[in-house]
């Protein structure tokens, strides 16, 4: 362990108040996206900032569990777009009339579309037998490597760069088709390009498929709120999602 870190320190002040709008609008206009890419390659400049973006995540005891694995190939595109039909198949059977029809009608990933797909994974033994701070919950690497997700994401909204998560996938039929470890974990399956225009509000929410949670609801104080008082709200929601009557 070293001794004086005093060299390693910079002032934390808060960013001058564009890069804070620049922040927040990162963040604000980042999209899901399905449909919207254009088929210029994505420079591999460009995707290493992106990756460097991720590989900056937090990660529970620093343990930095991820791999980012590139999938450009047609051919191999082509067998992951077809693990993704069965399953999307396999969820559309588990509904009825409308909602099936609504269901059937989302684009759910863009994996042909996209010049780039990545799948994102996080090695559950990395970091051997004591991870810092993983100790009393083992899961904590999988949020790390979810960190690193939307760091990527964040990123590449900034650099004009689209990404959308799949995860409609029988995961262990995904891991073997990608030759993936047993001990390895498929946390995000990405798809990322260019974008010309990016939906205004998520796209579920456009399509009227799911509406957004006003905040106020979420937010409690101190102690998690009588159940009645939660129930209420759960089913205010379910009233006002007539439109949506799948979820
Ligand atoms: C863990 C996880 C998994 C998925 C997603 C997201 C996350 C966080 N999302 C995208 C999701 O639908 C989207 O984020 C929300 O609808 C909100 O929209 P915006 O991301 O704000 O555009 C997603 N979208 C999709 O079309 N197919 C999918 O399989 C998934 N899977």
């Amino acid at each position: 362990m070293t001794g004086n870190t005093n060299r390693h320190m910079a002032a934390a002040g808060p960013f001058s108040e564009s890069e804070i709008a620049a922040v927040y609008r990162t963040i604000y206009s980042r999209r899901d996206v399905r449909n919207e890419f254009l088929p210029d390659p994505v420079s591999e400049q460009t995707l290493l900032r992106l990756l460097n973006a991720a590989h900056a995540a937090p990660s529970v005891g620093y343990m930095q569990p991820w791999n980012f694995m590139i999938i450009r190939d047609e051919a191999n595109r082509r067998a992951v777009h077809q693990i993704f039909d069965d399953a999307n198949n396999e969820a559309a059977e588990r509904l009825h009339g409308e909602q099936k029809r609504n269901y059937m009608a989302l684009k759910l990933q863009g994996i042909l579309k996209a010049p780039v797909n990545i799948c994102v994974t996080c090695d559950r033994k990395r970091g051997g037998g004591f991870v810092l701070g993983r100790t009393h919950n083992p899961d904590m690497d999988l949020y790390s490597t979810v960190c690193a997700v939307q760091n990527f994401w964040l990123a590449a909204r900034a650099e004009g760069i689209g990404v959308g998560w799949v995860s409609i996938f029988d995961h262990q039929r995904l891991k073997e088709h990608l030759g993936i470890p047993e001990s390895v974990e498929i946390i995000a399956y990405l798809c990322v390009g260019h974008v010309s225009e990016l939906f205004t509000s998520p796209e579920l929410a456009v399509k009227g498929w799911r509406d957004k949670i006003p905040l106020e609801r979420l937010i409690y104080s101190e102690r998690w709120p009588e159940a009645s008082h939660v129930l209420d709200f759960y089913r205010e929601i379910e009233c006002r999602k007539t439109k949506n009557p799948a979820s």
